[in-house]
């Protein structure tokens, strides 16, 4: 991970001057969106990128020590290992960026990983996921329980109601606390764009955010309705490269909720790459949380190095 961002005093005259162009925004997304993306090697080194930048999720209530566990060995091995060796790139340590589970899951993953002899960090979703909306010490006790389970980054859940309100003070205070209550994990906040109703209001929040020190902001829990949408994610990583100019911290950004296949995760490259710069095509400043789609990439891959669609039963947890 990148280094940490500090955070800065709230600075309420820039919240409260920040307009959002949201025509602007939509044909900025729709230029994205209309961008051709790499093909044959190209394609399958990008996708290999993409699967080093996936923070591979379940967050399901049925979710149990035994899916953690495959879910766990599926991050440390995320492509076939024959897919690998005909690309040349079985002794590169390809893995996903983390994992990501509820607080409870935590020591199951963490000792998995660590049976695997993998350095790979467990994230761990925290205060209320997904809606934030039990007492704000139960939300600290869930932090600093997963912390002491092992989680190395924390994904937080923001308190809508503040942010729709307007009380940036409570939130950034709130915020401010949830990053004390990490200690040393990293803190990614999770802005739920598809309940802030606004453009405006999701920069506004996303500034808030990375003043009360996140190091990643991220759209969505995936519970949502909407969830990451490119228009979105300009809106967020406009916010991210202006606190970048302001303050010279680098701020992550996560899409995640919905993305399910390989083309999505390149449009995502091409997005981050145009709006960003190259700085942040990497794990430590952009992460896709998903839950579905590695499975899209291994099969793209599978394709590429044989020529053909596998069948289900061919690509293990697929
Ligand atoms: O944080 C990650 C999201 O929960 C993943 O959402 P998804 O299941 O739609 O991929």
């Amino acid at each position: 991970m990148a280094a940490r961002n500090p955070g800065m005093k709230l600075d309420l005259e820039w919240v409260s001057k920040v307009r959002v162009n949201t025509q602007a925004v939509l044909k900025r997304a729709q230029h994205i969106q209309g961008q051709k993306i790499p093909k044959k090697q190209w394609q399958a080194a990008w996708l290999l990128k993409a699967v080093t930048c996936i923070d591979l999720t379940t967050l399901a209530g049925d979710d149990t020590p035994s899916n953690i566990h495959r879910l766990c060995l599926k991050a440390v091995q995320p492509i076939r290992y024959d897919l690998l060796k005909k690309m040349d790139m079985h002794n590169k340590g390809v893995t996903t960026a983390a994992v990501c589970v509820y607080p409870s899951r935590v020591g199951e993953a963490v000792i998995t990983l660590k049976a695997a002899n993998s350095s790979l960090p467990v994230a761990s979703v925290a205060t209320g996921f997904p809606a934030g909306q039990t007492p704000l010490e139960t939300r600290l006790q869930e932090v600093r329980m997963a912390v002491a389970h092992g989680a190395s980054e924390i994904d937080i859940v923001i308190n809508r109601k503040l942010a729709l309100a307007g009380q940036w003070e409570a939130m950034y205070d709130e915020i401010h606390q949830f990053r004390e209550a990490c200690g040393d994990a990293h803190m990614k906040t999770i802005l739920a764009i598809g309940e802030l109703g606004t453009f405006t209001n999701i920069y506004k929040a996303s500034l808030v955010a990375m003043m009360a020190g996140s190091d990643f902001i991220k759209t969505s829990t995936g519970k949502e309705v909407v969830n990451a949408t490119y228009p979105v994610a300009i809106v967020m990583v406009r916010a991210i490269r202006d606190y970048y100019l302001f303050t010279g911290q680098k701020v992550g950004f996560k899409p995640a909720g919905g993305i399910r296949t390989a083309q999505e995760s390149l449009l995502w490259f091409t997005l981050i790459k145009e709006e960003l710069g190259n700085d942040w095509l990497c794990p430590h400043l952009f992460r896709l949380g998903a839950s579905s789609l590695l499975a899209d990439i291994e099969r793209q891959i599978y394709h590429h190095v044989t020529g053909q669609y596998p069948a289900y039963h061919e690509l293990p947890m697929a």
